[in-house]
């Protein structure tokens, strides 16, 4: 077995003290795709949070490991950590346009985050910015290169950070609730960027979501948490197919018809 992109072993995550993660252990291989869900407040975020070590000054993980490619990652130092995001670790938010700055370009912002990452000019970052528009079928790349983030929608911000990340080959994405703010149309194309990311690159991708329909589209594994601990962990189609606890089945129940059309 390759060593796992990211392991998470017994880890308590706590905020101003009150625990709201308890004992998570799951680990994601190259390319896989682990789809985390459960209701609001159950610990989601925290749980991708913390592999950035951007749980804001309350928050802290207070037992376990979180190990990165074979790095304990809460053992790293600032410097060591920011190497690590962006390069190899790379987050998307749900609303797209919010981890974006709004006056500049989308083009001057790949480019800022190409040359803090990658040996790459300019010109070369928008050649290759272009070519990804074009083969994911941007309808107009030159003009999206050029658009602030307020000119665009929000299915268009979210998939030109995802062309970024494309550029960066992560080893690992945490994506939170990429598509929840997307209409069904622009929900399509991202799950489809996320996809194409992991197949080209081979980067595995953690995917907070509330909507089990998505998780049945794209992940390989699944993860349930409620009340900050993980109730249900194992492949997708055995946990859709015949979820062991109620939780689960209300989550699924929600969704009137599940499809698996892209696997
Ligand atoms: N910065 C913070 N300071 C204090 N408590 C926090 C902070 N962030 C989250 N929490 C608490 O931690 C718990 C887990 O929150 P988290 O945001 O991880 O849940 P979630 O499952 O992602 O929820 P949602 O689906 O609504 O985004 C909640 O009780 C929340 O109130």
């Amino acid at each position: 077995m390759k060593e796992a992109v990211i392991a998470y072993d017994n880890v308590d995550i706590c905020y101003d003290g009150r625990t709201v993660v308890r004992q998570a252990t799951f680990s994601l291989q190259p390319g896989e795709i682990l789809g985390i869900v459960g209701e609001s407040g159950s610990g989601k975020s925290t749980l991708l949070q913390s592999a950035m070590n951007l749980l804001g000054p309350g928050g802290a993980v207070t037992q376990g490991h979180i190990w990165f490619q074979g790095q304990d990652i809460l053992a790293l130092s600032d410097e060591g950590m920011q190497r690590l995001c962006g390069a190899q670790m790379a987050m998307v938010f749900q609303d797209a346009a919010a981890s974006l700055c709004p006056v500049r370009t989308i083009g001057s912002q790949i480019c800022e985050a190409a040359a803090a990452h990658l040996d790459m000019g300019k010109e070369e970052v928008r050649r290759q910015t272009l070519e990804l528009f074009a083969r994911l079928g941007f309808s107009d790349g030159r003009r999206v290169w050029e658009s602030y983030p307020f000119e665009l929608s929000g299915g268009m911000n979210q998939r030109a950070a995802l062309v970024l990340v494309m550029l960066l080959k992560p080893a690992l994405l945490l994506a939170d609730e990429p598509t929840s703010a997307l209409d069904v149309c622009a929900q399509k194309q991202v799950l489809d960027e996320l996809l194409y990311l992991r197949d080209q690159y081979g980067t595995a991708i953690m995917l907070v979501t509330h909507d089990m329909g998505v998780v049945s589209r794209v992940a390989d594994y699944v993860l349930v948490v409620k009340d900050g601990q993980i109730i249900e962990y194992g492949p997708a189609k055995d946990v859709l197919a015949s979820p062991a606890q109620a939780y689960t089945k209300e989550l699924l129940a929600a969704v009137p018809k599940l499809r698996r059309d892209r696997r």
